[in-house]
């Protein structure tokens, strides 16, 4: 519930109320949304994002009896109406509100970088069900996880949601008995205040590279940036990954509300990072291949002597050396709410991250690799890791490129292709409202054609086809991008899709049966 009066004087508190003007007969609002399709009785509407008019008209024939918006639109309304400078702002903070704060009644831990956000959010969860009972809730790309029971879990929508989805999500996740929560905070969520507000007990910097630049993103790296390291200036505590680029902005940025006694960083044994910082939490790999992963885990910081208690060794369920990285920052965090080594080792031998390094042994096609990685950041990782252990076999590898966004993607694929793959199916990954074939072309041209044979189809279950079935036993087929997403994305419309997982397992049964 919220009262016309908590509302003015929100919205006032933080500069945001332009005018309004009350139905003198309405004291509140049941119920808040910003879609017109979920209007109903005493419901305050907010419009946003790319809106249209009949949307508001829509939303008052279903019963809405207020709206807040940038601009003014009814002359004849026998409603409330409060005009204010930045609705995304007004929303997430009338949203918290509404919901009863539910953030101030969980330690919440958010998580952001270009890459790893949801591998170290499973991995913290998996840590902390052993630490809190099982009272752990997390907001992740793929899932978002309310509770403990099967209908408390659901596909996300985006990796960070909308502020009014948002902050409903945390009250019924303190409604069914969560204590912790761990969630992915994307530089859009910044972008378009969906979190505006919002304050993080611990913030985890993983790293940053360019990456979701365009049009329907941000302008420019600075701005991605800017976007990412709210993050920091948001959290009480900031662990940063001192391997990360830009350390000195990131460190200055999460200076700026944390006390540095509050700010950590985490490296890889021998690093030096690139801006002097002491870097509190180390790990090295005792061993990484495709079957084993182990690091040690050493904090050398009497800041805070209670996580000397956590050092030790510790078995990674997933492969991959940025694992080890996305580990050691779920360690620390997880240290900082309490966990204790055996809670660590059991969460972080046992998860599964769905869609992230998953391995499909085949009888005579050597092994299927499915993956997330979508971008040159976690193309290299993956690709180069694998090369790395299996210097003698051919890569070949299934992937495309989204539409309308992440243009820079395309020319990232072809380089780490050519660094590494000697086969690649180029096909559809999301193509939105763009051509695919034009996608692959342009992914294409940056390949090094001495290096990589290159095929085209755009059929993405025919591609994984013809990429195993031409593989022999020593080769590694890598499908990147899609993961265990089960639709393509295009025109607008999510058309379902098996998942590449499924799409594996199904060629397999049929070339071994
Ligand atoms: C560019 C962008 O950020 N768009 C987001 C934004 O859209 P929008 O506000 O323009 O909303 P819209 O869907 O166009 O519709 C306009 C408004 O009309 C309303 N409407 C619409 C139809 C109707 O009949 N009645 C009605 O009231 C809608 O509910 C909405 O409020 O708000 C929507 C939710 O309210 C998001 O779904 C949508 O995300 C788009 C689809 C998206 O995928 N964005 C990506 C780029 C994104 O945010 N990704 C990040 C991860 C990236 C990373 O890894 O860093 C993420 O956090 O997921
Ligand atoms: N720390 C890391 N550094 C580089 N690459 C990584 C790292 N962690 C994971 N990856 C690669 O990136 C892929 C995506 O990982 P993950 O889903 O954890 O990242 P994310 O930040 O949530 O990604 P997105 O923003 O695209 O949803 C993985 O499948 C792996 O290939």
């Amino acid at each position: 519930m919220l009262t016309v009066n908590e509302i003015i004087t929100l919205l006032n508190e933080h500069h945001l109320l332009k005018s309004y003007h009350l139905n003198n007969n309405q004291k509140v609002f049941k119920h808040v949304t910003y879609d017109s399709r979920k209007a109903t009785d005493q419901t305050l509407f907010f419009c946003k994002g790319n809106f249209k008019p009949q949307y508001l008209t829509s939303a008052i024939e279903k019963g809405a009896s207020g709206y807040v918006s940038e601009k003014h639109f009814l002359n004849q309304f026998n409603g409330s109406e409060f005009i204010v400078s930045d609705v995304q702002k007004a929303m997430a903070l009338l949203g918290a509100a509404f919901y009863g704060y539910p953030q101030n009644q969980m330690h919440v831990i958010g998580i952001t970088g270009t890459k790893g956000k949801t591998t170290t959010g499973y991995f913290i969860r998996s840590i902390l069900q052993n630490t809190t009972n099982r009272k752990t809730a997390l907001f992740s790309t793929i899932d978002t996880f309310l509770g403990n029971q099967p209908n408390q879990r659901f596909k996300s929508q985006l990796t960070t949601p909308e502020s009014l989805d948002l902050f409903k999500n945390m009250r019924t996740a303190v409604d069914n008995g969560m204590t912790n929560l761990v969630m992915e905070v994307s530089s859009q969520s910044y972008k378009k205040n969906r979190v505006y507000g919002m304050h993080y007990d611990v913030g985890i910097f993983l790293n940053i590279t360019p990456d979701h630049i365009g049009p329907n993103e941000h302008p420019n790296f600075a701005d991605y940036l800017h976007c990412k390291e709210q993050l920091l200036v948001n959290s009480k505590v900031c662990l940063i990954n001192a391997e990360s680029k830009h350390l000195k902005d990131l460190y200055f940025a999460a200076k700026t509300t944390s006390e540095p006694s509050n700010i950590y960083f985490f490296a890889r044994q021998g690093t030096k990072p690139e801006y002097p910082v002491r870097v509190d939490f180390q790990f090295k790999s005792l061993k990484d291949n495709m079957n084993a992963n182990q690091i040690h885990f050493v904090s050398s910081s009497d800041r805070i002597p209670k996580l000397k208690s956590i050092n030790g060794n510790y078995k990674l369920s997933m492969p991959g050396d940025y694992n080890e990285s996305n580990a050691t920052a779920a360690i620390v965090a997880a240290g900082f709410a309490g966990a204790n080594s055996q809670d660590i080792y059991n969460g972080l031998s046992n998860v599964n991250v769905p869609g992230r390094m998953e391995r499909h042994f085949s009888k005579s096609h050597g092994t299927i690799y499915v993956d997330y990685a979508h971008n040159y950041a976690s193309m290299h990782a993956l690709l180069g890791f694998l090369k790395r252990e299996n210097q003698d076999s051919n890569i070949i590898v299934v992937l495309g490129s989204t539409g309308d966004k992440g243009e820079n993607r395309r020319k990232g694929f072809g380089k780490a292709l050519s660094e590494y793959a000697d086969v690649a199916f180029l096909t559809t990954d999301d193509p939105g409202d763009e051509n695919p074939m034009a996608i692959d072309q342009q992914i294409d041209s940056y390949v090094d054609h001495n290096k990589v044979k290159v095929n085209f189809e755009l059929d993405r279950t025919k591609a994984i086809q013809k990429a195993i079935t031409m593989s022999n036993n020593h080769d590694m087929v890598v499908v990147a991008g899609k993961g265990r997403d089960p639709y393509q994305k295009v025109n607008g419309k999510n058309i379902p899709y098996e998942t590449d997982s499924v799409a594996v397992d199904n060629v397999l049964k049929g070339l071994e049966k």
